[in-house]
């Protein structure tokens, strides 16, 4: 009896923190959800994207055009070398009037680096959404990117980025193949999807938010939907990794939700799994 309950001490101890993995095509919601996620449950969140938008920023800057086959070589000793760091600003608890805390419902913010530059609103414009599933594609720079990624995860494993020294309860990473391949034991995963309308829709309302003037640069409805569509084709039916449902995954259609309503979902669906009800 006694070597039973230590042995379930010693198990709880070493649980690894609880880890979602959130994938969908392009612009379905998965940042702003994992984020909001994270922020509500005191995880910490790797957005797996910035990666490879790092890389393909890396490669433009050194006019290697990704679908030309004699550059493979170079953009993937690009990928090694690069060093690429998140930084992910998550606002404090609100102190209500009854003296409980509740999660803010602004946004995190994350900071992308690049060789320790800023490259935050470099990598969401056009000229590299339009590149970035070909660099994707690319089985070395996977390679490379996993490699980081896995580095970071292992790090947010023992220090987490709220703030605090203790290490955080969890983990929150989105991309394409984070159910599939980089975390496939994921304890909880989610495919998000919308409409490829609603999605260029959202995707363009944030471009211009970001500073993008649809007037000066060839920026409408239809043209963004393309680009949205292009590259979602690109990323479903490429060789290494390809987007895809895993088998064990829960789908969102978030074409009808609001951002809170989807958090919420996953936020209840991750408390349902730990059998731990968090604040609110
Ligand atoms: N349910 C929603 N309602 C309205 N806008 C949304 C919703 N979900 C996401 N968005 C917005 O859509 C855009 C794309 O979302 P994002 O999280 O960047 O998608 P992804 O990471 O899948 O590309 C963002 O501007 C985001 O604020
Ligand atoms: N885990 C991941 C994440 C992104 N990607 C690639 O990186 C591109 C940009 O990802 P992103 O998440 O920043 O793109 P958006 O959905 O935000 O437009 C995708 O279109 C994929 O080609 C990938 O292949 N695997």
């Amino acid at each position: 009896m006694l070597a039973q309950t230590l042995r379930a001490y010693s198990t709880a101890a070493r649980r690894r923190p609880f880890q979602v993995a959130i994938d969908g095509p392009a612009a379905s919601g998965k940042s702003t959800t994992a984020k909001m996620v994270a922020q509500r449950l005191g995880f910490d969140y790797i957005d797996t994207g910035a990666f490879y938008r790092c890389v393909t920023l890396a490669a433009m800057s050194k006019n290697l055009d990704p679908s030309d086959p004699s550059n493979v070589q170079k953009i993937s000793d690009l990928a090694f070398q690069s060093r690429i760091g998140l930084k992910t600003i998550f606002a404090d608890p609100v102190l209500n009037a009854d003296k409980t805390l509740s999660t803010p419902a602004s946004l995190p913010t994350t900071r992308v680096f690049l060789d320790s530059k800023d490259v935050s609103l470099e990598i969401r414009t056009g000229s590299i959404s339009k590149h970035v599933s070909a660099v994707a594609a690319i089985g070395p720079v996977r390679e490379a990117v996993l490699q980081k990624v896995r580095e970071i995860g292992a790090r947010e494993d023992t220090g987490d980025n709220h703030g605090s020294d203790s290490s955080s309860a969890g983990l929150v990473m989105d991309g394409r193949d984070i159910g599939t391949v980089v975390l496939p034991k994921a304890d909880l995963k989610v495919f998000l999807v919308a409409d490829s309308r609603v999605r260029a829709m959202r995707r363009l309302e944030e471009l211009i938010r970001n500073g993008a003037d649809p007037s000066k640069e060839n920026l409408d409805l239809d043209v963004v939907q393309q680009d949205l569509e292009r590259r979602d084709e690109l990323d479903r039916t490429r060789k290494v990794s390809p987007l895809r449902k895993a088998a064990d995954a829960m789908e969102l259609d978030t074409s009808n939700l609001t951002i809170e309503g989807q958090v919420d979902e996953i936020v209840k669906e991750v408390e349902k799994r730990r059998g731990v009800p968090t604040q609110h």
